[in-house]
């Protein structure tokens, strides 16, 4: 979305008018709207969220690729009237072309899938971690990116590719320190909803609509949900049926509902019984309300929540077995979640699961006059060249560096100091102990 040269864009938010350098008013020091800043201990718990991603991604024996933030408009452009392609962070480059910045992860992936080509052999399992942009007007006071980790297995048509990705999930919960108890994964299959449709004969093109439709299902209330389903002409007899079989959360309901031989039942049969055996059965269970948000999605769905209910899903995904064909290309059976780097957070601080991840320092070398700046350089130097983080200090009173050294848990501080200098020596000082002893400066380790 660009800024219009008007007072003001259309998020409502008044430009400040361009004040020329010299003036007196500083820059706007804050990120653009609906974007954050990672400060040192903000990136500290992103960066250690980020490596739990990663580690459960090797674990799963997942390779990590990359896209760029930047992708072409016509990657998002779906007519199913879904909240992410409607809130698209578009515009036109000075090339003319019409970009965005991505809204989600998987088109790319999908993108790329196409462009290898014959080159990948399937299935091929493979993870990222991106950020992603919409422009939601901002009356809503939401973000406008966040971090998503993206699992997606393209070329495995059964049902394993589904219990794989839970496995991800629950695993990197329970590195996190989450129990089953404080989050579950509600899973179904589109293909309940094909079932249905297809009982009142409702045409195919409307199947994608209706998804995007009932997936507001605990967004908005029945009745509006009711109302939006008969606009797209569906009859009440219909709307009805839907809403009722949706409500089930027990499998063998639904089986009863729909019969033993509907795929959607097979499927979710098939994968309650692999939960059994991979032992995390636990952690899921059946909700035909689930049908996610996303237009492609084909079959298995699933989503986790907090068992409290008092945030959004924390990470969703499904099957998607016919994107492929939507780019012009031979479809590929995918599967595929991504898990943000927000509602978790909010998670970890609700239940005190934050680690400590305060700052750990090696030494602190500091000269104890100007004229050993010049040692305390390569007194440094070697320590690095050893694999020791190293905080050089200088120009401080000593009462500000042993404040430093608290502050940074530094395990050691090497004062570089004129007599020991000129006897070869240093002297170390251990925090933890306040042990103090000289030492050859060239053997220090
Ligand atoms: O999950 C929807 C979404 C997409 C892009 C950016 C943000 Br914040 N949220």
């Amino acid at each position: 979305a660009s800024a219009s040269s008007s007072s003001t864009v259309e998020d409502g938010d008044p430009l400040s008018p361009v004040e020329p350098s010299d003036s007196a008013s500083v820059v706007d020091v804050n990120p653009p709207r609906g974007t954050r800043d990672f400060p040192p201990e903000d990136m500290r718990l992103r960066t250690w969220l980020f490596d739990q991603f990663r580690e459960v991604s090797r674990i799963m024996a997942f390779e990590e690729v990359d896209f760029p933030v930047l992708e072409s408009e016509a990657l998002f452009i779906r007519k199913a009237g879904e909240e992410i392609t409607q809130q698209l962070y578009n515009f036109e480059d000075k090339g003319g072309r019409r970009v965005v910045l991505r809204p989600e992860i998987t088109p790319s992936l999908a993108r790329l899938v196409i462009k290898q080509g014959k080159s990948v052999s399937l299935p091929l399992k493979w993870f990222t971690i991106g950020q992603c942009w919409r422009y939601e007007r901002m009356t809503r006071g939401r973000r406008r990116e966040h971090y998503q980790w993206n699992m997606d297995i393209f070329g495995m048509p059964k049902v394993r590719a589904e219990s794989e990705l839970l496995q991800a999930i629950i695993l990197l919960f329970e590195r996190l320190g989450i129990t089953s108890s404080v989050v579950g994964i509600r899973v179904s299959s589109r293909k309940v909803l094909q079932a249905v449709l297809n009982m009142y004969s409702i045409p195919e093109h409307l199947f994608t609509e209706v998804c995007v439709i009932v997936d507001k299902l605990g967004k908005l209330t029945r009745e509006e949900i009711e109302k939006e389903l008969i606009t797209t002409g569906l009859s009440s007899e219909a709307v009805q049926g839907i809403i009722e079989v949706l409500s089930l959360k027990s499998l063998p309901k639904l089986e009863e509902v729909l019969g033993s031989n509907v795929e959607a039942v097979a499927d979710l049969k098939k994968l309650f019984s692999f939960a059994e055996q991979y032992g995390y059965a636990d952690w899921i269970c059946f909700d035909a309300s689930v049908v996610r948000g996303l237009a492609y999605y084909t079959g298995i769905v699933f989503e986790a929540f907090d068992r409290e209910g008092k945030l959004r899903a924390i990470c969703g995904g499904g099957r998607y077995d016919r994107l492929l064909s939507t780019f012009g290309s031979e479809d590929i059976p995918a599967c595929g979640f991504g898990f943000g780097d927000a509602v978790i957070v909010e998670l970890l601080k609700e239940k005190c699961l934050v680690p400590d991840l305060s700052r750990q320092i090696d030494d602190i070398v500091f000269p104890l006059d100007e004229e050993l700046e010049g040692p305390a350089s390569s007194v440094a130097s070697s320590l690095r060249r050893k694999g020791r983080s190293v905080d050089l200090v200088e120009d401080k009173r000593l009462k500000w560096v042993f404040k430093h050294a608290e502050r940074i848990n530094a395990g050691r501080l090497i004062l570089v100091g004129k007599s020991e200098w000129e006897r070869g020596m240093v002297r170390v000082k251990i925090l933890s102990t306040r042990e103090e002893f000289e030492v050859k400066a060239g053997e220090l380790q």
